[in-house]
C-alpha cells in the first residue's frame, strides 16, 4: 500500500485500466456510468473515481490543462499499477470536413510542447498503442457522427501570444487537431511500459482567433463528449475481452 503524493490514491485502489480527461467535470460525467462508482480522491486539479464497466474495473482521473500538470497525472497512474491510458478530451479542429461535434481518434501526436523535451530527445515518437486505438476507433464508429483517426498535435499555447503559432503549417502536414496533452501521454507511457490512446471532441476550429470564438459549451460539443465516453469505455471492454 503507497499513497500517490499529488494524485492522494492508494496502489491497494490502482486498475488496470484508466481513463484520463482535462476536466474534473468531465471525469465525474465519465464516473457516473460506472458501477460500484466512488470517488478515491480529489487532489488539486485531479479528481479520481473508481467504479466497473461489464465488470473491468477502472480508474478515471482528471488531469488539468497544460502537459506539465497532466505527465504527473499519467506517472503518477502507471506508478500505482495502470498499464492502460485512454484520454477522453477535446480539441481544435484544422478542417471543415471535421468540424465542432466531429471525433477524432489520436494515432500520434506532434510533440510541439515543451514537456516531452525534458524527457527525450529530438526526433522521439509520441505515438499511440495500435490495439489501444484500434479499439478506440471501432467503438467511436459504432457511436456515430464523423470519426476519423490520424495526427494530433499537442501545444503549450491556448490563447496565442506575440509569437506565430504554425497552424498552417499542421495544417498543411495532415494533422487533424490541435490540443494540449497528447504528446505527453504518449511519450510517457511509451517511457514507462504502458500503452496509450487518445480520443478527442472537437470543438471549434483552432486556426481562428480562439479569444473570440471558442465556445467548448454547446449542446454539439456536450453530444460528441457523451459519444466519446462511450467509445472510451467500449475501448477498454474490447481491451479487457481480447485479454481475456
Ligand atoms: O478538454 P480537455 O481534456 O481539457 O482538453 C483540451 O481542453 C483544454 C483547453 O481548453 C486543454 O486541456 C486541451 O487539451
Ligand atoms: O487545446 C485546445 C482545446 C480545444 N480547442 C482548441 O482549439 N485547442
Amino acid at each position: 500500500m503507497t499513497l500517490m503524493p499529488i494524485l492522494q490514491i492508494d496502489t491497494e485502489d490502482a486498475a488496470e485500466y484508466a481513463i484520463v480527461c482535462g476536466d474534473p467535470k468531465r471525469a465525474a460525467r465519465i464516473a457516473a456510468k460506472l458501477e460500484h462508482a466512488r470517488e478515491l480522491a480529489f487532489s488539486r486539479e485531479y479528481r479520481t473515481f473508481t467504479g466497473e464497466i461489464d465488470g473491468v474495473r477502472i480508474l478515471v482521473t482528471s488531469h488539468g490543462v497544460g502537459s506539465a500538470g497532466a505527465a504527473v497525472c499519467f506517472e503518477e497512474l502507471i506508478r500505482a499499477g495502470v498499464k492502460t491510458l485512454i484520454r477522453v478530451g477535446t480539441a481544435g479542429s484544422y478542417s471543415e470536413e471535421h468540424p465542432a461535434g466531429s471525433l477524432i481518434v489520436s494515432t500520434a501526436a506532434v510533440r510541439a510542447e515543451g514537456l516531452t523535451r525534458a524527457l527525450v530527445p529530438d526526433g522521439f515518437p509520441a505515438v499511440g498503442d495500435s490495439d489501444v486505438v484500434n479499439a478506440l476507433y471501432a467503438s467511436a464508429q459504432e457511436q456515430g457522427g464523423i470519426v476519423k483517426k490520424g495526427l494530433t498535435v499537442s501545444l503549450d499555447v491556448f490563447f496565442a501570444g506575440v509569437e506565430e503559432v504554425p497552424h498552417k503549417k499542421y495544417k498543411q502536414a495532415a494533422v487533424l487537431a490541435v490540443e494540449m496533452e497528447i504528446a505527453a501521454l504518449y511519450v510517457v507511457a511509451s517511457l514507462r511500459g504502458a500503452r496509450a490512446g487518445a480520443i478527442v471532441a472537437l470543438d471549434g476550429y483552432a486556426d481562428s482567433d480562439l479569444a473570440a470564438t471558442y465556445d467548448p459549451h454547446t449542446n454539439v460539443v456536450a453530444d460528441a463528449v457523451e459519444r466519446e465516453i462511450n467509445a472510451a469505455l467500449g475501448a477498454i471492454v474490447r481491451l479487457a475481452k481480447q485479454e481475456a
